[in-house]
């Protein structure tokens, strides 16, 4: 059985890259079930919304997805509220989605369910 997507890496996307195809689409987003597929407006996307209890919380999730997003060289839009974050993820390159996509997405998740990191001590 091929690896969880979460497990899965990038593989360097270019413009001749192909997208994931609608046949492909199910088995992938039945994966990542708490996402969407956004298709108004430009390409389609990936979207989920992340609801946290205050600013803050919300500014260290956007942190560690913008941290793995440069681990992997796939990079979301990030939109950061008081007690939300939404993720979305397209690749650019292709102006559509890309296995890619699924990947970070599923990694996304395994951030929001990672035991939050503990806020550092204040020392003045
Ligand atoms: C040159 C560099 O590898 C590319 O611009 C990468 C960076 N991050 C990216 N992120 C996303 N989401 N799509 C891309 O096509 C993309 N391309």
């Amino acid at each position: 059985m091929k690896a969880a997507l979460a497990q899965q890496t990038c593989t360097a996307c270019f413009g001749d890259a192909s997208p994931v195809s609608e046949a492909e689409m199910p088995a992938l987003k039945a994966q990542i079930p708490d996402w969407e597929v956004v298709r108004t407006d430009g390409p389609p996307r990936l979207q989920r919304q992340y609801k946290f209890s205050n600013f803050k919380q919300a500014l260290a999730f956007t942190q560690r997805v913008g941290e793995a997003a440069e681990v992997e060289n796939h990079h979301p839009a990030l939109l950061t509220e008081w007690g939300k974050v939404t993720v979305t993820w397209w690749t650019h390159a292709i102006g559509g989605l890309h296995q890619n996509d699924f990947i970070m997405a599923a990694k996304t998740d395994e951030i929001s369910e990672a035991k939050s990191q503990p806020s550092q001590t204040r020392i003045y």
